[in-house]
This record gives structure tokens, C-alpha cells and sequence, in this order.
């Protein structure tokens, strides 16, 4: 059962949210030496990654990557590693170590492989995973009449690369099994209309029809559930 924590929107929200995440990150540190963090891309995570931009942290022991990725240029504004560079990975937090999601290849299809390479390099588990869900249940790239979410929900792979159905963008996205294969999920929602999807969600029903249930409807990963109803 998801930890929720309910808040009204606003700084002190996106400053409660990074503060929790910057605690588990230096206790990672303190315990294993290194911390690792996959972030989503979207609107929610921008006050986030500001704010945990500004924490106290042994940036230099940190490993920060992506839950998934749309296949365009870094320089493009829809690129999530635009945002988290352009947001977290300034100052001090710049001395991140941050692994791409987004290679040279001519499609997320080509690219695929190599992904599925780096990021298997990784220290699995991942001390934290951020997600995001859209108004139709998705989560990371992994979206309902998605041609390829059978398979995102299934394979033992880390990456797959998917068409999501109407969002813009081919993308890279993790896999469930890799979402799940992390200390800690955090689940960052607003606004009435997700919170009536994320409570449909967690009353239970196919992971296929609202994929954020890979992440709610299991035991193993504590998730918390930061969630602004206005
Ligand atoms: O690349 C992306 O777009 C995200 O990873 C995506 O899964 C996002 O988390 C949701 O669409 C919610 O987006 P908002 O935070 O903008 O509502």
C-alpha cells in the first residue's frame, strides 16, 4: 500500500518532495557510497528538480538518469535531459554523473540496444525512481494502447523503445521489471482529474489498462504517493 502524502501545490510542496529525495540520496551515500536517482521528464518534476538542486548532497557520488526519454535532440525543449539538466544539474549538483537515455541512432528502435548496455552498467537497484502518470494512467513511457506495452511489462530488459499512441515522440522508456528493480518509488501527481485515476488505480484492475499499477499494486518497492489535489 502506496505511503500518501497529501499537500496543496506551491513551493513548500516541490521543496517537501526534494527534501525527502536528497535524505534517502545521502543516506545511500553514507551506506553504499555512490546514490543513484531516475527522474521523469514532464511538468510535475521541474519545482522538484529545482529545489533538489539546492540540497546538501556529495554531488560527486551521485549517478542521475532518466525513467524515459523522447527521441529528440538534448537541445530540444521537449528533451527530458534538457530538463534535468537545465533544472537539477546546476551549481554544485552539476557534479553529477548524469547517463543519457538518447544516443545518436536515427530512431529509439535503433538506439535501443545501446541503452539497454549502458544502463545495465548501472548499480541495480536504483536508490530512487520518480514517477509521473498521465490523465490515461500511464507511467514513464509505458502507455495504455501502446503497441509495445505488453512487452514493457513483461520482458526482463531494462529499456524497450515504444510509440506511445498519441503523446508526441518516439520514446525510450524503463520497463516495469526495471521500475521495479529500485529502493524507493516516488509517485508525484496533481490535480483532481489524476487523483480520481491514481484512487481507479489503486482500487485494483489490469496493470494493461492503467499502467501506473505495475508500481501501486506491489509489495516489494515502498512507494509514496505526493499528491496536490488542486
Ligand atoms: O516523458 C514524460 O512525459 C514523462 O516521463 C511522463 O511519463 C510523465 O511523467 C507523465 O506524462 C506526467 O507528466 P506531467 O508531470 O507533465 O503531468
Amino acid at each position: 500500500m502506496p505511503t500518501e502524502h497529501l499537500f496543496a501545490t506551491g513551493a513548500q510542496a516541490a521543496a517537501d518532495i526534494a527534501e525527502r529525495i536528497a535524505t534517502i540520496l545521502s543516506d545511500a551515500i553514507a551506506v553504499r557510497g555512490i546514490a543513484t536517482i531516475a527522474l521523469s521528464g514532464g511538468r510535475s518534476p521541474r519545482p522538484v528538480l529545482e529545489a533538489l538542486s539546492l540540497a546538501t548532497l556529495d554531488w560527486s557520488k551521485l549517478i542521475v538518469t532518466l525513467v524515459d526519454e523522447r527521441w529528440v535532440d538534448a537541445a530540444s525543449a521537449d528533451s527530458n535531459e534538457r530538463l534535468v539538466r537545465d533544472t537539477l544539474l546546476q551549481g554544485p549538483a552539476a557534479q553529477a554523473r548524469f547517463v543519457p537515455m538518447k544516443t545518436d541512432a536515427a530512431d529509439a528502435y535503433a538506439g535501443q540496444p545501446d541503452v539497454e548496455r549502458a544502463f545495465a552498467a548501472l548499480p541495480w537497484p536504483l536508490d530512487i525512481i520518480l514517477l509521473g502518470m498521465g490523465d490515461d494512467g500511464h507511467t514513464a513511457s509505458l502507455f495504455p494502447e501502446s503497441r509495445e506495452l505488453a512487452e514493457g511489462l513483461a520482458t526482463d530488459a531494462l529499456t524497450i523503445a515504444a510509440t506511445p499512441p498519441a503523446a508526441p515522440h518516439q520514446r525510450l522508456s524503463l520497463t516495469a521489471s526495471a521500475i521495479l528493480k529500485s529502493r524507493h518509488i516516488f509517485l508525484q501527481i496533481s490535480g483532481a482529474s489524476k487523483k480520481a485515476v491514481y484512487d481507479r488505480a489503486l482500487a485494483g484492475g489490469p496493470v494493461e489498462e492503467l499502467p501506473i499499477r505495475l508500481a501501486l499494486l506491489q509489495d516489494d518497492v515502498p512507494v509514496e504517493v505526493w499528491i496536490a489535489e488542486n
